[in-house]
């Protein structure tokens, strides 16, 4: 079967969600081709973490349509949906303080495919982890560091760690939500690269505020504007957009590249 006849990654088919008598999400659609790497921006209460909850399964959509590689997957469990290849980070940093870096990958890797492992003998499996653990260290630069309390990482290593959490268990396609947020431009410079590494094979779909990040990074920006898409589109035609300038884009300023 050629690409084109492969259903996508992630599909939303007229989306909405309401809490009480307010619209968030507002008849959102949206569709993610395998490999791509897409951005979804838009201003401030948008509903662009509302829309990562819905697809993750953190809440029920009022009505509509989620699909992930043509399954639905509205109403699932956030662990149903993970366990068909979906993984997502949060806005907030979600890691473990008190435990190791490696043991925080430890543990992640074990969340992930511990059904896996534990069907197999115990030496090997914990060989396994291990191997994952190590992968994951050198693929986010945390060798260095892999034995220190993951409390007492800087902020931006913090983050870098909690993306190799969000990976560590292979997932096709992967959700980021603001995974440069309070970072300097250098940060978030270093974390571009990062998530651009370990997103080659993979999808990607992340919320993302930094536009020198997003417009080096990924191939189709989707604009989240009163909880509906008003315009998906390359970079380039994102950025020449009248409707998305007058709407977004041009309340940023010198944000702007
Ligand atoms: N559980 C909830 N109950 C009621 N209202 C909610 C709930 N979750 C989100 N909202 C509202 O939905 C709107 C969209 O919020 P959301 O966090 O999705 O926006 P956002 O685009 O991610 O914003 P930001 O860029 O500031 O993170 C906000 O007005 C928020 O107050």
């Amino acid at each position: 079967m050629s690409d084109q006849h492969q259903p996508h990654v992630l599909e939303l088919r007229n989306l909405h969600k309401r809490f009480g008598g307010a619209h968030i999400i507002n008849g959102a659609d949206l569709q993610l081709r395998q490999g791509e790497r897409l951005a979804l921006i838009g201003p401030n209460g948008a509903g662009k973490s509302t829309l990562f909850n819905l697809i993750s399964g953190g809440a029920a959509a009022s009505s509509g349509e989620i699909l992930l590689r043509g399954l639905q997957i509205g109403g699932m469990s956030p662990f149903q949906i993970s366990r068909l290849g979906l993984a997502r980070s949060f806005q907030i940093t979600n890691i473990f303080p008190r435990l190791s870096v490696a043991d925080n990958l430890r543990a992640a890797v074990l969340s992930a495919h511990g059904d896996r492992y534990v069907f197999w003998r115990r030496l090997s499996s914990l060989r396994l982890v291990n191997l994952r653990t190590q992968e994951l260290l050198e693929q986010c630069g945390l060798q260095a560091s892999s034995g220190m309390l993951a409390g007492d990482l800087s902020y931006a290593d913090q983050r870098a760690l909690e993306i190799g959490i969000t990976i560590a268990g292979d997932a096709g396609l992967i959700l980021l939500d603001e995974p440069t947020a309070g970072m300097s431009r250098d940060e978030a410079a270093a974390a571009a690269d990062l998530i651009r590494r370990v997103s080659v094979g993979k999808t990607l779909l992340m919320i993302e505020h930094d536009m020198d990040v997003v417009f080096g990074l990924v191939d189709r920006i989707a604009v989240l504007v009163d909880g509906r898409i008003i315009a998906c589109d390359t970079p380039a035609a994102i950025r020449n957009n009248r409707v998305v300038q007058a709407a977004y884009l041009g309340s940023m300023g010198a944000e702007q590249p």
